[in-house]
C-alpha cells in the first residue's frame, strides 16, 4: 500500500513562533490538499536555533504549536511530524514530535546527540531514548539532524523491523554533500526508506542547504528538493522493504558477538 509524503521545506523566522506557525499553516493546508497523507516540517521549525531565547520562545507540549498540529492532523486527516523547541521543569530540548489524524501523539523524540558547532550542548539537554513509533501497523524511527552521524544509534532504530527512517533538520549548506551521503548511506546499509525534512534560507550564523530528500531502501533517490522553498513530495510502500530485505539479509548475517 502506498503512503503519500510531503516534505516541507520551508524557510524559518529566526525566534518567531507565530510567523513560522502561520506560514508552516499555508504549507501543510497546500500539501493536504494534494492528498497528501504524511507531511514532514524541519527541525526546530516554529524557533529556528535562537537558543538563548529558549526560556521565553520554547513550550510544552500543551502549548500553542502543539494544539495547531493537533486540529490540523484531525482536520486534514493526515499525520504531521517536525521538532519542536520544548521545555519541561525549566529544561530544553530539540525535540520530535507526530502526530497521527486523530490527533493523538505517536512521537516524542529528544535529539540525542547535540551539534557543539551550533552550541546546543550550552542550552539544551539531549534526550535518552529512541525515536521509535508506528505510521499505522508501520514501524518507523524519528530522528533529528546531527544523530545521522552515527550509524549505531540508527541501527539502533531499526532493529525491531523498523522499515522507515523519519529525518529532520537544520543542516548548513556547506555540508549538502554529506547530508545526501549521510542518508543514502542509512537507507543502503539499513534497507529502509528515509524520509528527510532540511529547512532553507539562513540565520545569523548559517546558510541551510534544503536538499529535503526521500531514498528507497536499495539507496535510490525518489525525490528531492533543491536549495529554496517547495513541498518535496514522493509516494512510498514500505512493503518493499521485505523483498530486499530477504535478498540480503543483513538483518540475519549480523555478527553482534563481534561488535557489541
Ligand atoms: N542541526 C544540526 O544538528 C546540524 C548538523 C550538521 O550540520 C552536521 O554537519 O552534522
Amino acid at each position: 500500500m502506498t503512503t503519500k509524503l510531503a516534505i516541507i521545506q520551508m524557510d524559518i523566522a529566526f525566534g518567531n513562533p507565530e510567523k513560522n506557525r502561520e506560514h508552516a499553516e499555508s504549507k501543510i493546508k497546500e500539501a493536504a490538499a494534494q492528498g497528501s497523507e504524511v507531511i514532514l516540517l524541519p527541525e526546530l521549525w516554529t524557533t529556528g536555533y535562537d537558543l538563548s531565547r529558549f526560556d521565553e520562545i520554547a513550550e510544552t507540549l500543551e502549548g500553542p504549536t502543539h494544539n495547531l498540529l493537533i486540529s490540523m492532523a484531525q482536520q486534514y486527516g493526515i499525520t504531521i511530524a517536525g521538532s519542536i523547541a520544548e521545555k519541561e521543569d525549566g529544561r530544553f530540548y530539540n525535540t520530535f514530535v507526530a502526530y497521527n489524524p486523530e490527533g493523538e501523539r505517536l512521537l516524542q523524540y529528544r535529539k540525542a546527540h547535540l551539534f557543539r558547532l551550533m552550541n546546543e550542548e550550552k542550552y539544551l539537554e539531549s534526550g535518552n531514548k529512541k525515536g521509535n513509533f508506528r505510521l499505522g501497523d508501520i514501524p518507523v524511527g524519528g530522528v533529528i539532524c546531527y544523530d545521522i552521524r552515527f550509524p549505531e544509534w540508527m541501527r539502533t532504530h531499526m532493529l525491531d523491523g523498523s522499515r522507515g527512517l523519519f529525518v529532520v533538520a537544520e543542516w548548513p549548506k556547506p555540508r549538502v554533500e554529506h547530508w545526501r551521503n549521510l542518508l543514502i548511506s542509512r537507507a543502503i546499509e539499513n534497507q529502509c526508506f528515509v524520509i528527510a525534512c532540511n529547512r532553507v534560507g539562513s540565520d545569523h550564523n548559517n546558510e541551510f542547504g534544503g536538499h529535503s530528500i526521500v531514498v528507497d531502501p536499495w539507496g535510490n533517490v525518489l525525490a528531492e528538493g533543491g536549495f529554496d522553498e517547495e513541498i518535496v513530495y514522493a509516494n512510498v510502500d514500505f512493503t518493499d522493504v521485505e523483498a530486499i530485505r530477504e535478498q540480503i539479509p543483513i538483518f540475519q548475517d549480523r555478527r553482534p558477538d563481534l561488535y557489541e
